[in-house]
């Protein structure tokens, strides 16, 4: 079985032959290590034969992978690899169906195996794992890590609050510190950047951008309302970095789910060395937890320094966090402003307070926000649902399922711990599993190739569509609102997809937004873009909203000019796996998926359809107002229009009632 720590993160060349396929040409493959691990994936060009089965063709590649190897095992070295092809499968393709079941009994006995030789080398930490890496969580330099911060802290109040079905109140609060208040001597930036490297334990340095101004020491505190911390589980939700056991699909705000709260407490512990501070108080509990600890890296375990119940915090519920940290304000600041405005956008049901307070109060030395909740209707909780089996993208998430089912046979294990496989397509999946698997077989006694076959069908059959039930989007009505109020634009229009479609296996929703005119936004297009509702902040451009607003959407059919106007561009879209691209994970590719793409313009153009009738509605208005006191104008001169027993109309009075039959059969709004 797997266990929960990852061992390495490498790049490594690999030789590999395959020995036996019956394909030729370009093919995708994936590539599998014996113990299950997927390792990546791979283009090859195969060579044309006659003979495919004799095929005997040498991969020399480089790779960049990552490996989880068990605790337990011996000898902590890859050497052997499995090579399946994503796109035929030899029993899929043509023949007879003797001969198709001849090339899976092949398949069985004969294997497509690959010979590799990979040197590993192993550090035993996840958390040692993650200080290493900190850069693919967001903690690349103290800038961006002072973002992350707020971040990791901020998204994880909202889900708390939300999880309870509590209206959420966050409160953030960024104090820069004097550094001689923790440390004895005052370090240089240099000395700095020369600690943060060397504490990388590969002595890989992080690829430290130039930045502005001098990184400092801040003390970031963010207070919720939410749910609060069990007592006993603090250490270990701060403290110790597990693999979480997921059992199912999510839609998270957390983007690398390694643990944002940990990644803060791995970041301070490496950038100032000093502890993190969690107060913390249940509902119903009569007792607050105060928890003080920092993280043991090379051990991956908390190092407490003072764990205690207090008394005296009955009316309040929820978590406070406080942590000092290596920061940059003066590089990073107006990103984490415009985190703040973003997410009151995005969480207009949120009441959210903000305070910046520099080391010299000079002008720019306070910043104060303050985002009044907008909204009472909170969409509801995202709920876990069990894997697509077009969203299962290894063998791993298999094998975990079949580590926790209670479902002992293929047949019940299929139908009960996927979505979407009914009794006769599981039947016909096991049919096509080879001769020595059916219906009976007990799951636990799968060998890895009937497990990589397994995945392989699932890879290559079509089964129905996900439901979107299991996602929240937030729902075009407070998307508005959010949108109207904080940003305060002139007219806007928002749309939320009525179903979800599905990219993958996973389901998905898009919501869309388009605002005219507003003192904040610049001339031309301005794009605001969420995942998960949370704003996303960098790598716009190759953005997938980013190209369809700037080419697909064909602005001057709905009268929107783009040299002359500001125009505003929202889209969120919620998904149980939101496909980010790049390291940073914070863009959706625009070459990623068509059918991403064709949702997006699709809502923004039922947003520009809406803004354009909006418009048809607003001149109406006005040439109704004209009409109806060019009437009032000729009844006040010529009083005998108004007939002996009718009272006389004044002007005020005409517009008023022809307003009135107007809004009635639509045609204007107001
Ligand atoms: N403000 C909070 N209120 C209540 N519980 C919290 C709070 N912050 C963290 N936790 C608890 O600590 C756990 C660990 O947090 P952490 O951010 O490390 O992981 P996560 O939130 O589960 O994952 P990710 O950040 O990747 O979404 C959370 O799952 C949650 O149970």
């Amino acid at each position: 079985m797997f266990s929960l720590s990852p061992k390495s993160i490498r790049e490594t060349s690999f030789k590999a032959v395959i020995l036996w396929a019956d394909v030729k040409g370009p093919r995708d493959f994936e590539l599998v290590s014996f113990d299950g691990t997927w390792i990546g994936s791979l283009h090859q060009q195969l060579p044309e034969t006659k003979h495919p089965s004799s095929i005997s063709h040498v991969i020399n590649s480089t790779f960049r992978y990552q490996i989880f190897l068990s605790e337990t095992k011996t000898a902590p070295s890859l050497k052997t690899l499995i090579l399946t092809d994503q796109k035929n499968s030899p029993m899929e393709s043509g023949g007879s169906e003797t001969s198709r079941k001849r090339k899976a009994d092949d398949l069985n006995q004969k294997s497509p195996l690959v010979l590799s030789e990979c040197p590993l080398v192993v550090s035993d930490s996840l958390a040692e794992f993650f200080a290493e890496n900190k850069n693919i969580a967001g903690f690349d330099n103290p800038g961006k890590s002072l973002l992350s911060t707020v971040r990791e802290l901020v998204e994880n109040a909202l889900d708390s609050a939300e999880s309870i079905g509590e209206l959420p109140r966050v409160e953030v609060t960024i104090e820069e510190i004097n550094r001689s208040m923790i440390d004895d001597d005052v370090e240089t930036v240099k000395d700095s950047e020369k600690r943060l490297g060397k504490n990388s334990a590969l002595g890989k340095k992080t690829a430290a951008k130039p930045m502005k101004g001098p990184s400092s020491y801040y003390r970031v505190t963010c207070k919720d309302n939410g749910k609060g911390m069990p007592h006993d589980a603090i250490p270990d939700m701060f403290g110790r970095v597990l693999l979480r056991k997921k059992y199912g699909v999510k839609q998270t705000c957390g983007k690398f789910g390694l643990g944002g709260a940990k990644m803060v407490s791995i970041w301070s512990k490496m950038s100032t060395g000093e502890p993190i501070e969690i107060c913390s108080s249940m509902k119903n509990e009569n007792y607050a937890t105060r928890c003080i600890l920092d993280v043991d890296i090379y051990r991956n375990t908390p190092h407490i320094h003072l764990h205690e119940k207090i008394g005296g915090m009955e009316n309040w519920h929820g978590a406070e966090i406080k942590v000092i940290i290596e920061g940059n304000w003066t590089a990073y600041g107006s990103k984490i402003l415009e985190y703040m405005r973003q997410m009151a956008v995005i969480t207009p049901y949120a009441e959210f307070k903000f305070r910046f307070v520099a080391v010299t109060p000079d002008e720019n030395g306070v910043v104060e926000k303050s985002y009044p909740r907008l909204t009472e209707e909170m969409p509801t909780v995202p709920v876990e649902t069990k894997y697509h089996p077009s969203a299962v993208d290894s063998l791993h998430i298999i094998q975990r399922l079949i580590g926790q089912t209670k479902n002992q046979n293929l047949l019940e294990f299929l139908q009960h711990e996927f979505v979407n496989i009914p009794n006769e397509q599981a039947q016909r999946l096991i049919a096509k599993m080879g001769p020595d698997v059916t219906s009976e077989t007990q799951v636990n006694s799968l060998t890895l190739l009937q497990i990589a076959y397994m995945h392989h069908l699932f890879q290559h059959t079509k089964f129905d569509d996900p439901s979107g039930n299991c996602l929240a989007p937030l729902g075009d009505e407070s998307f508005c609102e959010g949108i109207y109020k904080v940003l305060q634009p002139k007219m806007v229009a928002t749309y939320t997809a009525k179903s979800a479609q599905v990219y993958q296996g996973h389901p998905f929703i898009v919501e869309a937004g388009v605002s005219l005119g507003g003192k904040y936004f610049k001339q031309g297009i301005n794009i605001f873009r969420f995942a998960n509702r949370v704003p996303l902040l960098f790598e716009q451009d190759a953005d997938v909203v980013t190209t369809t607003a700037m080419k697909r959407i064909k602005w001057e059919r709905y009268k929107i000019f783009k040299k002359q106007e500001k125009i505003g561009v929202y889209v969120n879209i919620v998904s149980t796996k939101i496909p980010f691209k790049g390291s940073g994970m914070e863009y959706i590719g625009d070459d990623i998926s068509k059918i991403i793409a064709k949702a997006v313009k699709t809502c923004l153009e039922d947003c520009c359809n809406q803004l354009r009738s909006l418009d048809l509605k607003r001149n109406m208005s006005f040439y109704i107002d004209q009409a109806a006191t060019a009437c009032a104008s000729i009844m006040e001169i010529r009083p005998d229009l108004n007939g002996p027993d009718t009272k006389v109309w004044t002007k005020e009075q005409l517009v008023r009632d022809f307003r009135e039959d107007c809004k009635k059969a639509g045609l204007i709004t107001d």
